[in-house]
Parts: C-alpha cells; structure tokens; sequence
C-alpha cells in the first residue's frame, strides 16, 4: 500500500499525510496492463475499448453501472493456470470470486474443475453442464440439504470442514447408497499477510480442523473408520489477496508432514493434497502479483521435495484459484454525475452505482484505481475519491486516486480489476438493481447476468 504524498495534491498536511494515494501518475490516460485486462486498449482518439468495442458503445448498449468481462483475458488466465500445473495436478476455479452459466462453459471447455460453496453455485454449475466428478463442495456449514444434493449429483469431492460434519456425510452417503470422496481442511497455523477478514489458516477462526494439537489428525481417524468416506486427501486455504508465496510453502509443508503422519499411524497414503487458492492480484499499479507458473513451480517442488524426505509418494496436487482468474478480466463502467471539489481536501467524484456493486472497498479498505475511458484528457491530474449513490458516507468505491481536473458529468468512468468478489458480493441496498455482467469478445458484448430491473424487486416483495 502506498501512502506517499505528492504536492500537487491536496494543500492540507493532514490529507497529505492519511491519504492512501501514490503521486499522480506522469500520463492520466495511460492504461497499466498490470491491471486492466488483456484487450484493453485507448485508441488515437482517447476512446478506450475491450474486445474491440469503444466503451461509449458499450454503455450505449448496455448501460450503466455495468461489468464487463474480457472474455479472452478469462479463457486465457484459464490456460496459464492449467499450463503451468499440468496434467498431475488439477485447477479448481473457486466459483465465489464470480459465477454464471457462461463462466461454468468457459472452464469446462479449458480443463478447469470448479469449487463451489453453496447448494446456488452448485445448481449453475449442474445446471450448465460441468460434470458433477469435476466439483468440489466447500463451506463451514453446508446443511443436510445441500450435502444430499451433492452427494446424489455424485459431486468429485466434498471438503469436511468439521468434526460434525464428517458424521454428517457418512450418514448421508450411507443412507444414499454411496461412497462419497471427500478431503479434511485442516488450518495450518500461518498467519497470511492479508486483511484479517479473508485470513483463514490461523486457528481462531471458524473453518477447518486445526493441525495444532493433533485435532486434523483425530479427525482423519475418525474419517477413516467410516464406510460411506472415501477419504483421499487433505485441504488447506491460507487466505486470499495474498502476494507473499512463503505462506503457501509453509502450507505445503505442513500438510505434507501431516499425510506422513497418516501413512505412519495407518499404513495409508492419502493420494491427494488441496492447497486452496488466495494469489492476489493487482488493484493499483503498486502491486506485484506472482505468475501461476512461478506458484506452480514453487508448490511442486516444495511438495516432491517433502514428499521425498519422508518417503511418500508426491500426491496429486489442487488449487482453488478464484480472484486470480476472474479478478482481473473485468471492470466497472460508471457515468460520472454530481462533481463536488472540497477546498483543501479532494473532490468526491459521484457515480451512478457504488457500495452495492463494489462493497470490497467499505468492507476491507480495499484499494482501486480508475480512469476516464470514453475520451482522454490532458488536464491537470485532480485527486479524488470516487463515491457511490447510497445513504452511507462509507459508500466509496476508490478512496484515493487521481482523475483529469476537466472531469464532468456524463464521463464514463472504470474501475478496473472488479471481476472477482463484486457482482458476487453485489447487494440491493437502497433498492439499487444489481447491474449486468457483459462477456465482451470479438467486437461484441453478450449479456451474461442481466441487469436487475425494479419489476424483480417488486416480485420478491410479496407483503
Ligand atoms: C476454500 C477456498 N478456496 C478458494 C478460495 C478462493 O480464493 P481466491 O479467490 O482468493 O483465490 C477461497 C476464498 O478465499 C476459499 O475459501
Ligand atoms: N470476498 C473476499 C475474499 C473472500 C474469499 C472467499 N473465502 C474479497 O473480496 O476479497
């Protein structure tokens, strides 16, 4: 995060001092590859486009607030983590980052699995074809139902997340005539550096079976001894927006030592181990991402290392990748309305969604960047915080940033690097209408979640 201040910035030393925001950037029209996605282009005459179509025409089209997704940028990120794992291992794509129909085909069609965490992202997932062998169920609390449901549909894996819940899938299994494949999530004891509310391995938390104290062990006895679990491996998720890799290898460490614990006390070698997903990615132009080849490298030869010392055999190796697929491959389109620039302070920037469609930047002080796309400018950079429509002062979506002083209303704005975690965390606070999701490809855009319209607001409510 950078906090550094620039002087052509704000006059208050207090604002210069709290603000997140780097200097302004030497080109306000420059688009950095490192966050916006692979087809994003401006060009000669300032217009920016994705797949080949000018971003006025999608707004024309479709409207805003929108999401667009780069199609060919999802498709490829698919490939590189496919690629840089190969064929000993699988990539499950973490269908909470963003889920629909379309995105279900596009992974099915490049070799993706997919990790799902409810009985709704497992009826899309059904629903639009991906065979039930290649998902996984997760979830620290999956009710009766949606393990009968996953069970029944022959789900590939579901992951136990409890001591409760491995009597529960038996039973279940049991009672459905079935042997369901299962792995036990087990919290390895690493502190990831990420917000404290999407750090999952340390053990004061509600999911997996912590490693300390034998507890994961205990647990894979129990798992064990019953006839409806096949069990085949074990899971750890450390977090998510993670950048530092070290976590990931202590993970993998940790648990490796956890299957030659397994193989020792029971003569059974687990042939699988999950090691989650988490990679973060770049929001501003200060983050630096780590490339799925270089995790790739790092976890197998950590794992074959391990494995060797201990005389196991290398399982197979899984990861449940989500933000950094889909993360990166869309942005927001917003049209700028009311401008209102505070003496001293910053403008705040209104646009025409907010805290509904975006809610990462209240809930975790989440840092983005944004530009004016529907023509460019040489203005004189303005810092701003860019603000939605809610009743709420924490209705922001980037909190620091800088925009051309000539901004006015009815600019078409983007805040890019919104495809995991926004449409998928998206409220209707305010009544506002979740916007639409618009696979764009070759010079077109298709609409893959609709836009919400008031007529279904107005049919939930039934009073
Ligand atoms: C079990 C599990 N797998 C995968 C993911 C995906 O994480 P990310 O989108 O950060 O890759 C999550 C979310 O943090 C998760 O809880
Ligand atoms: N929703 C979070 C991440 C949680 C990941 C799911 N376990 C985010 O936007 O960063």
């Amino acid at each position: 995060m950078s906090r550094s201040a620039h002087p052509a910035g704000p006059r208050h030393a207090d604002v210069l001092t709290e603000g997140h925001y780097s200097a302004p950037p030497t080109d306000l029209n420059a688009l950095d590859p490192k966050v916006w996605s692979r087809t994003v282009t401006r060009t000669p005459d300032g217009q920016v486009t994705v797949g080949g179509i000018e971003v006025a025409r999608l707004a024309e089209e479709f409207g805003t607030p929108a999401y667009f997704l780069d199609e060919a940028d999802f498709r490829a990120r698919c490939q590189a983590w496919r690629d840089a794992f190969g064929p000993d291992a699988d990539v499950f794509y973490a269908g909470k980052a963003f889920l629909s129909r379309a995105v279900v085909r596009w992974l099915h069609e490049e070799g993706l699995n997919l990790d799902v965490c409810s009985a709704g992202e497992l009826t899309t997932a059904l629903d639009a074809g991906m065979p039930a062998e290649r998902i996984a169920l997760h979830g620290n609390n999956k009710t009766p139902e949606e393990i009968e449901r996953a069970v029944a549909a022959g789900v590939g894996h579901i992951v136990l997340d409890s001591f409760q819940e491995i009597v529960r899938v038996a039973h279940i299994a049991d009672r459905l005539g079935k042997r369901q494949r299962v792995q036990i999530r087990v919290t390895v004891g690493v502190e990831a550096h990420t917000h404290e509310f999407i750090a999952t391995a340390h053990e004061d938390q509600k999911f997996g079976i912590a490693l300390a104290g034998g507890e994961a062990a205990e647990a894979v006895r129990r798992a064990l001894k019953l006839d409806g679990l096949e069990l085949v491996g074990i899971h750890s998720h450390i977090g998510s927006q993670i950048f530092d890799t070290a976590g990931f290898e202590v993970a993998a460490r940790r648990v490796v030592a956890l299957l030659a614990e397994i193989r020792d006390e029971h003569g059974v070698e687990l042939p699988e181990i999950d090691l989650g997903g988490g990679l973060g990615i770049a929001y501003t132009s200060d983050d630096d991402p780590a490339e799925p080849h270089d995790i790739a490298n790092s976890l197998r030869e950590i794992v074959t290392r391990e494995c060797a010392a201990s005389k196991l055999r290398t399982p197979r190796i899984s990861v449940e990748p989500g933000r950094a697929i889909v993360g990166p491959t869309a942005f927001t389109l917003y049209e700028v309305g009311t401008i209102k620039p505070l003496e001293g302070l910053r403008t705040y920037v209104s646009v025409d969604g907010g805290m509904s469609d975006n809610i990462r930047t209240a809930l975790y002080d989440a840092e983005y960047s944004v530009a004016l796309v529907s023509r460019s400018s040489d203005a004189e950079p303005m810092l701003v915080r860019v603000v939605g429509k809610h009743c709420e002062s924490g209705d922001i979506v980037v909190r620091d940033a800088f925009l051309p002083a000539d901004l006015a209303p009815g600019d078409l704005i983007a805040v890019p690097a919104t495809g995991a975690y926004c449409r998928s965390m998206a409220s209707n606070y305010n009544h506002a209408l979740r916007p639409p999701v618009v696979a764009v490809k070759d010079g077109a855009g298709r609409v893959i979640v609709r836009r919400e319209t008031e007529e279904d607001l107005l049919r939930l409510d039934v009073g």
